[in-house]
C-alpha cells in the first residue's frame, strides 16, 4: 500500500469517514469498511504466509475438477497457495496489488470458501477461528491506518517487496509512521 499511495489514501478515507478520528477503530465497525477488508483479502491473496497448506491425506479414491485429476485413497494433498492466490486463469493481473477485485462480491471476513486462494482454507478440516482471525488481523491494520501517516523511508524510492525462498520479505520492512490522531486517543501505556 506504501508503493501505491492512492490505495493507501483511499483505505484512510474509508476510515475516517466510518470511523472519524476522534475514537479508535472497533470491531462493530468493520461491517462498515469493505475496502480495508478487501485490503486484507488482497494481501492474503499475493502475499501468502507459507508456500503450501498444511498437507491432508485421501481417506478414499476421488477424482476433482470435473473429473481431470484422479487421486487415489492414501495420497498427500498439498495446495499451492501461490498457485491458487497467482492464478492468471482465475485473477486478472494476478501479481498487481489492486483490492478492488474484491469488491465485485461484497465480503464480510477474509474466507475464501471457493479456494481461489488460501486464506482459511474450507471443508471438515477448515480454519475454526474465522471471526477472530478477521478480526485481529482487519483490526490491526485498520488500527495502524488509521493511527498513523505511513510514508517510505527518506532516501528510498519504493519499498522492496521481493521474497525469500519462504516467501517472507527478503529484506526487513522499514517504514516511518507518523502520529495522526489527537494525543487523546491513543490509549495510554502505562
Ligand atoms: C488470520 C488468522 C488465521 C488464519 C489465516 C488461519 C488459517 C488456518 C488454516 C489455513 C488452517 C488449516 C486448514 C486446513 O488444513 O485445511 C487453520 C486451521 C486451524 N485454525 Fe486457523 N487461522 C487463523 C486464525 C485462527 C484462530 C484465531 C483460531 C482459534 C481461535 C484458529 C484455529 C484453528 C484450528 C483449531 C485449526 C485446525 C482445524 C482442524 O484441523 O480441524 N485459527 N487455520
Amino acid at each position: 500500500m506504501l508503493n501505491q499511495s492512492e490505495i493507501l489514501k483511499k483505505a484512510v478515507e474509508e476510515l475516517d469517514k466510518i470511523v472519524g478520528q476522534n475514537i479508535l477503530l472497533q470491531e462493530s465497525h468493520i461491517p462498515h469498511l469493505p475496502y480495508l477488508v478487501a485490503c486484507a483479502r488482497e494481501a492474503l491473496r499475493l502475499h501468502p504466509v507459507a508456500p503450501f497448506n498444511l498437507p491432508h491425506v485421501s481417506t478414499s479414491d476421488c477424482t476433482v475438477a470435473g473429473g481431470r485429476y484422479f487421486i487415489p485413497k492414501g495420497s498427500s494433498v498439498l495446495l499451492s497457495r501461490i498457485g491458487l492466490g497467482r492464478n492468471p486463469a482465475v485473477w486478472e493481473d494476478p501479481l498487481r496489488f489492486y483490492p478492488d477485485r474484491h469488491l465485485v462480491d461484497r465480503h464480510a471476513d477474509l474466507a475464501e470458501t471457493e479456494l481461489r486462494f488460501i486464506s482459511f482454507t474450507t471443508g471438515r478440516r477448515g480454519c475454526i477461528g474465522v471471526g477472530l482471525g478477521t478480526n485481529i488481523t482487519v483490526m490491526l491494520l485498520g488500527r495502524l491506518l488509521q493511527g498513523f501517516t505511513w510514508s517510505i523511508p527518506q532516501g528510498l524510492e519504493k519499498i522492496d517487496l521481493s521474497e525469500a525462498v519462504s516467501l517472507f520479505k527478503a529484506t526487513p520492512l522499514f517504514a516511518h509512521a507518523k502520529p495522526r490522531l489527537n494525543h487523546s486517543v491513543y490509549p495510554s501505556l502505562l
